[in-house]
């Protein structure tokens, strides 16, 4: 894609010398440098600074760009004879709004795209937990509880705060129990804390947790470099936890990884997906978060993925959770809420957690 590709340097470079062709204002947005779908600037992406400069600089990019096309007007789609922006991508390319011809064709084009996709989405924050689980220096407890208290504050409602799973595994999340024992009496948000097994499950429950999450993969291989077993010894184990939770009336989410692609195996199929994402909701959780673990989805593997899921899952039970290595996660997020309109069906939840390259 263009926008991973190119640096500001070059970019800016690219608008100075010829006007973009409409695939290449495409791949932009597709690569998530259209900002209006959901707040990009939130994102903290590999590949967001790029975005973010992208966008900081398109105000000096589009006069460049306007300015050429007065001295050339052989005329991308992009232009009318007047050399004024006709069309743009979505109405989403952030030029001034004095160089469009008329709001009218703007509103017709947002619309036809983007006219149904659901006007509520639920965020669930995974900063805390996924982010900080990967930092190659552990972050003392009172920074991390400070994270959520202020994640908390802005108004979000679900953050997941931590994971209670093996130190040896995961040394970063070590500390588990204190956040929690730090965060639980925190009022108006949930915190899910991650929990692999009875063992981690039991040790949530005593430091105060009131809701889990368990995490399966649609990826042989990666379940057992992850959790160290099989995908049907894992659903084995969930099962227990699964049941635990409901005798001590707690939530249980449920995470499949890989759903797109695997570090170790490359493509996963659908309907692995489909069926580990059923395994969790017959075993009682309420939601099942569907994750691209590395990043590697785009939305020509989305769509399949979630036509797949969304046969034998009801969609309002679906999250989505992108991970933004490629600079794609805007890009299938959109997709992910088109799709619920071509299911005709409402309620969405996205996950925006921090999103890192996982190696
Ligand atoms: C699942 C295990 C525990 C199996 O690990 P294991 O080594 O197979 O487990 P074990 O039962 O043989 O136990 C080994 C040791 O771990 C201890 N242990 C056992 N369980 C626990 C526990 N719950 N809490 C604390 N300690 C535990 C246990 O007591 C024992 O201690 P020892 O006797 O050697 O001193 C391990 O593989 C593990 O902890 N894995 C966690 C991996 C992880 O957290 N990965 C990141 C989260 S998944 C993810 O990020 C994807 C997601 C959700 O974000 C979605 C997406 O991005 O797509």
């Amino acid at each position: 894609m263009l926008a991973s590709k190119v640096t500001k340097k070059t970019l800016r470079w690219r608008f100075r010398t010829r006007p973009l062709a409409f695939e290449e204002q495409f791949d932009l947005i597709a690569s998530g440098f259209s900002t209006s779908f959901s707040g990009a600037k939130s994102f903290g992406a590999d590949n967001t600074s790029s975005q973010i400069n992208l966008s900081k600089d398109t105000e000096g990019g589009a006069f460049q760009l306007r300015r050429q096309m007065r001295r050339d007007s052989s005329c991308s789609p992009l232009f009318n004879q007047d050399n004024r922006v006709v069309r743009t991508s979505i109405g989403s390319f952030p030029l001034s709004n004095r160089y469009y011809r008329s709001h009218g064709h703007l509103k017709d084009i947002k619309d036809k795209f983007l006219g149904s996709v659901p006007e509520v989405v639920k965020i669930v924050e995974v900063g805390p937990r996924d982010g900080l689980q990967n930092e190659k220096t552990i972050i003392p407890t009172e920074v991390k509880v400070e994270l959520i208290r202020l994640l908390v504050s802005s108004g979000l409602p679900v953050v997941e705060a931590t994971s209670f799973v093996s130190p040896k595994w995961v040394p970063q999340l070590a500390d588990g129990k204190d956040v929690i024992e730090a965060v639980r009496n925190l009022t108006g948000v949930r915190l899910p804390v991650l929990t692999p097994n009875l063992k981690g499950f039991d040790a949530a429950v005593a430091a105060g947790a009131k809701e889990v999450a368990i995490f399966a993969a649609a990826s042989e291989s990666f379940s057992r470099s992850n959790i160290n077993c099989s995908i049907e010894d894992s659903l084995s184990r969930y099962r227990d936890v699964a049941l635990a939770a409901k005798n001590h009336s707690i939530p249980v989410r449920g995470y499949v990884s890989c759903v797109v692609g695997c570090p170790i195996e490359g493509a996963v199929s659908p309907s692995k997906v489909a069926y580990v994402a059923k395994e969790l909701v017959d075993m009682g959780c309420f939601e099942i978060s569907l994750g691209d673990t590395i990043g590697v989805g785009t939305p020509g593997t989305v769509i399949p993925m979630l036509d797949a899921v969304t046969q034998v899952v009801p969609v309002e039970r679906l999250a989505v959770h992108f991970h933004d290595t490629y600079g794609q996660a805007l890009s299938n997020i959109l997709v992910s809420l088109q799709m619920i309109l071509v299911e005709n069906l409402v309620g969405v939840v996205c996950k925006l957690g921090k999103m890192k390259r996982r190696n």
